[in-house]
């Protein structure tokens, strides 16, 4: 599982090193490990050129001492003075050995070409202290050398909010950025997460609090998905209830009932005018009626009165229940952590605005997290946002985000195998926040599956889920 932390929970931790007046000793540490990554990366230090963004706080410190490093190892080492201020000793030591030195508000023209020509940018401008992002002659410069190959981030993306992502303003992209003392969440969610490139970390012995962001891997996978034991039967593994499909919309259904057992459960109980697969029981009528350890309602529900009271009789249960597409307008004043909403964008705007929070899909674009983190506030849900990448929030403050998805996975029909996949764990047991990252996550591995890099339709993901989980389980 990787760990992440807000900016302010990496500041915290660090105040008690500092305190005790460890801080240039931390300095040491960091500079040392991004000296390394970028050492790592070039085919031999002697001769190569590296360029270093400083900006006026510790971040540039950290990079200009990584300078410091790579210029005694023979790499032609430049600073380019982004800010009026800047870390003095840091600053001496690079140019203590050799080190060339710009300032930007004169040099512009020379720090440029020099930058291009170099085979590493070290963006060293802002880490956690900032305050907003890139702006004036340094957001230029950035916005000039957009495209470079060759940037390692220092700590983060100068210009990424550290604890949301997002950015406000140019952000260079990095092929890789060298974080210090824990990942910082920003790095792991969208819309910014794209600049980071590789993540390396490098220890700094902080003693961290619970962390901000988590994101599950293979490992965590493997040991929380559920597996049928030599006595368990249909009924003890789990029973799901579909409330999906109309006579507009049957297609949807079939891909959330593939979906749900391809991830596995004992048995599924269909309610709707969809035709379904031999293994698939009909529901009865009424909602009450029928013995489920979950509910999975609104794939495919559009425009049909009787699948619409259903929904609504199924989430008011008080079973675990997924509710996707079109039953998210159903939605009562509040509902529990168990709920477990699955908007993309543009319907968790729609949501939002239906309780009185005006909301754009650009906005939640920008702001994933913080609208996300609202429609929880809201409704008392946990909220898993559909993207690139998926985020979920869950009441309890808990955050996942997984990123394995592939953007072939854009297509009709995917949402519906993914909200079939999450209730199949809900009704297997599992908690509800991590099984919408697990479902996220093996959604997204059977996307790449079946995708091979090329087009697929939603009814291929399902068909690659049991290949994803055997190789996860064996
Ligand atoms: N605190 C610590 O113990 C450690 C900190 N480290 C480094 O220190 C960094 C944090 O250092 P700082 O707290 O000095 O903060 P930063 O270096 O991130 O930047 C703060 C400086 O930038 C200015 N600034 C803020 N927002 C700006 C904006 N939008 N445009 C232009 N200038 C802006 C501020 O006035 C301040 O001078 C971390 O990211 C990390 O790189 C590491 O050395 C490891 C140890
Ligand atoms: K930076």
């Amino acid at each position: 599982m990787l760990a992440a932390y807000s900016g302010t929970a990496v500041r915290a931790a660090e105040k008690s090193l500092l305190d005790a007046g460890l801080g240039g000793h931390l300095m040491a540490l960091a500079a040392y490990g991004l000296a390394n990554a970028v050492l790592h990366r070039l085919d031999q230090a002697y001769g190569s050129r590296a360029v270093i963004l400083v900006g006026s706080g510790n971040n540039g410190g950290d990079a200009l001492y990584a300078g410091e490093v790579l210029a005694r190892r023979g790499v032609a080492v430049s600073a380019v003075l982004m800010a009026e201020r800047w870390h003095e000793p840091g600053l001496a030591a690079l140019q203590s050995v050799g080190g060339r030195v710009f300032r930007l508000v004169e040099d512009r023209v020379e720090a440029l070409a020099a930058a291009w020509s170099a085979d590493v940018v070290i963006d060293g401008i802002l880490g956690t202290g900032a305050r907003g992002g890139l702006r004036g002659l340094a957001a230029e410069l950035v916005a000039q050398l957009r495209g470079h190959p060759g940037v390692v981030a220092c700590d983060l993306p100068s210009g990424l909010h550290p604890d949301t992502g997002e950015t406000d303003g140019p952000v260079l992209d990095a092929v890789e950025t060298v974080t210090f003392g824990a990942i910082k969440a920003g790095l792991l969610l969208p819309p910014g997460e794209a600049a980071a490139g590789e993540i390396s970390l490098i220890d700094l012995d902080l003693d961290l609090p619970r962390p901000d962001l988590q994101r599950l891997d293979q490992l965590d996978l493997a040991e929380f998905w559920p597996r049928p034991g030599a006595t368990d039967h249909k009924y003890s593994r789990g029973v799901l209830g579909v409330v999906a499909g109309s006579a507009q919309y049957p297609g949807a259904a079939q891909l959330a009932v593939g979906g749900a057992l391809a991830a596995g459960v004992g048995m599924v109980r269909y309610l709707g005018p969809a035709p379904m697969p031999p293994e698939v029981v009909a529901g009865a009528s009424a909602i009450a009626a029928n013995r489920v350890q979950a509910w999975l309602v609104g794939p495919g529900v559009a425009d049909d009165p009787v699948q619409e009271q259903r929904s609504y009789a199924a989430i008011t249960s008080g079973l675990p229940v997924v509710v996707d597409a079109g039953a998210l307008a159903l939605l009562p004043e509040a509902v529990g952590a168990d709920t477990v909403l699955t908007p993309h964008a543009g319907e968790l705007a729609a949501l939002l605005s239906r309780r009185g929070q005006r909301t754009e899909r650009s906005d939640v674009e920008r702001e994933p997290l913080r609208y996300t983190g609202l429609a929880v506030e809201l409704t008392g849900a946990t909220v898993l946002l559909k993207g690139a990448t998926t985020v979920v929030v869950s009441p309890s403050g808990a955050v996942y985000s997984q990123a394995e998805a592939t953007p072939w996975l854009a297509t009709a029909g995917s949402g519906d195998t993914l909200a079939g996949m999450l209730a199949a764990l809900l009704a297997s047991g599992v908690q509800s926040a991590l099984a919408a990252a697990m479902a996220a996550s093996v959604h997204g591995q059977a996307g790449v599956l079946a995708s091979g890099g090329g087009p697929i339709a939603a009814s291929d993901i399902a068909g690659a889920v049991p290949r994803v989980l055997s190789e996860l389980l064996s």
